[in-house]
């Protein structure tokens, strides 16, 4: 194609949005003239099956549950009175504690005003807070945002250590849907040794958003914390940074809130509408099933010019793989689809798997968002009069045409800055475009049930080690070698399990044990020292 036609095929397909001010060019896309012809049955299906879950048809009948992540922004839209109330009750309480919060009407004992923030949650109740805490945070914010986001210790002491004396000053929000996550009882856990190390009392610092009845709601009134916020079964995890989930941390960072939910909204107006030339959401999912053959064949490079919005593709990793990763179809037959994503940002990017992506495997497409404010105030002309901003710029475009010399695909987004409207927006649109495409493939994209898997053998991993610990004290100074415990505690076929247990133990103090003999699994020896 010559760049004359190509400068057609762009105008042609360019779908824009004039009410977020974005735009979503498929150019570079090799679909062919008749694809979104072709593809007009199933997207009406699509559009068909998404009003039914906006109208509020049990969107996933795996767990019988609606998906209401769409009236966070819109409740009015909600199915039923209840539900709208709801919503508004929610967005109400949780823009007035902030207030109060500011204010120094709900504060800490021994400082004036709560300014630090300590987040405390994991997947879809940290990974939409981090997004927007990242993409429009500042050292201006009303408090600035922390995270335990895992059970990793080290990285607790890390968090928890570099607020140090700040914990007097610091409001926990602890945020689990199920409120049974394990990662996330641990890291509340350790925040509360933490606070209390220095004398202080956790509950007056702590504030839950948990499902009403869960353990960790249990918890909070139990343990009399400031507050919990609600959080409904027809909200996933992976959608709800509109819920308290996002809404509380983004007020009590003071950002704009009504932005972030307007830009949403906007962007729901946008997609609900039929006609895919004018459906940005629409031609993501047609562009993901086009450079995937409908199976997830080529994975997805999220590549934002922009460092505020680095997350994006951690955030869309959950999104789509957890949303699309399924193997059985909603007929039961075995479909394995899955959309894989990657990321970081542009240039950066460049200077690192660019070169992949250019020469190596053609297994991929590329999304670049492109921004098109550079920063506030003026520019530096750092050669001649081209500014670092037009460097991007440059950066981007060349890439776009290097890839696509080669016959690697790509779409690129363009969003006028990194406000919070836009990034409303952009979630919006994701969060569309995965259930449109989701009806395209036909699955659920609603349910996560490959995830207890592993949750499930943990807890026999550490069933395990509880056995093992009652056998070494008993054992006293007897050194034992894997094998042999193993035999010990009933449990000879996972003997490689309870030699990664002992590997561990006795890498750390906690558990007193103690490894002698050699290096190689089958040489060493454990006791309890
Ligand atoms: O909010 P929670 O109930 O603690 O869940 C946190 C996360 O963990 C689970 O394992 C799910 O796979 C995620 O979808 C969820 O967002």
């Amino acid at each position: 194609m010559t760049e004359r036609e190509l400068w057609e095929r762009y105008q042609r397909h360019l779908c824009v949005v004039p009410s977020v001010g974005l735009t979503l060019d498929i150019s570079r896309m090799n679909f062919g003239a008749d694809f979104l012809d072709g593809m007009r049955s199933r997207m009406d299906a699509a559009f068909q099956a998404m009003d039914a879950l906006e109208k509020g048809a049990i969107a996933n009948p795996d767990e019988k549950r609606r998906v209401g992540h769409y009236w966070l922004r819109a409740p009015e839209l909600a199915p039923e009175a209840g539900l709208k109330t709801a919503i508004t009750d929610m967005q109400a309480q949780v823009a007035a504690f902030a207030k109060d919060v500011h204010a120094g009407k709900v504060k800490p004992a021994r400082a004036a005003k709560f300014t630090q923030v300590l987040i405390v949650g994991i997947g879809g109740s940290a990974l939409g807070p981090q997004l927007v805490a990242d993409a429009l945070g500042s050292g201006r914010d009303a408090m600035q945002v922390h995270f335990l986001d895992n059970t990793d210790p080290d990285g607790m002491d890390r968090v928890l250590n570099g607020l140090g004396e700040q914990l007097a000053e610091t409001l926990a929000v602890v945020i689990s849907k199920s409120g049974g996550t394990k990662e996330t009882r641990n890291g509340m856990l350790e925040a509360e040794a933490a606070w209390k190390q220095r004398g202080l009392d956790f509950g007056a610092h702590a504030v839950a958003v948990t499902g009403d009845g869960s353990e960790l709601d249990a918890y909070a009134k139990g343990h009399k914390w400031l507050r919990t916020f609600p959080m409904w079964d027809w909200v996933g995890g992976r959608t709800s940074v509109m819920s308290a989930v996002g809404l509380l941390p983004a007020w009590l960072q003071g950002l704009d809130v009504d932005g972030f939910l307007a830009g949403a909204k906007d962007m729901d107006a946008a997609t609900r509408v039929h006609d895919v030339a004018a459906n940005p959401a629409a031609l993501l999912a047609l562009m993901w099933f086009h450079a995937g053959g409908g199976k997830g064949q080529k994975d997805m490079v999220i590549l934002p010019y922009k460092d505020r919005l680095m997350l994006m593709s951690k955030y869309l990793q959950q999104l789509v793989m957890e949303s699309l990763g399924k193997e059985l179809s909603l007929d039961g037959q075995v479909v394995n689809q899955g959309i894989a994503v990657y990321g970081n940002k542009g240039s950066t990017d460049q200077h690192a798997y660019v070169q992949q992506l250019r020469e190596g495997v053609n297994n991929f497409f590329v999304t670049f968002v492109e921004v098109l404010k550079d920063r506030d105030g003026k520019s530096l002309a750092v050669e001649g009069e081209n500014t670092s901003g037009d460097y991007l710029l440059g950066f981007l475009l060349g890439t776009r045409r290097a890839l696509f010399e080669k016959g690697r695909e790509s779409m690129t987004l363009t969003v006028p800055d990194v406000s919070a409207r836009t990034v409303g927006a952009l979630v919006a649109l994701y969060e569309r475009a995965v259930g449109l495409y989701a009806s395209l493939v036909n699955i659920n994209a609603y349910h996560q049930p490959g995830v207890e898997a592993g949750k499930k053998a943990a807890g026999r991993v550490l069933e395990l080690q509880g056995k093992l610990l009652s056998k070494l004290k008993a054992a006293k100074a007897e050194a034992r070698s894997a094998d042999q415990l193993a035999q010990d505690i009933g449990a000879a076929e996972e003997v490689e399990t309870v030699f990664k247990l002992l590997q561990h133990l006795s890498a750390n103090g906690d558990h007193g044990v103690k490894r002698t003999g050699g290096a190689r699994p089958a040489e060493a020896r454990f006791q309890s020292a």
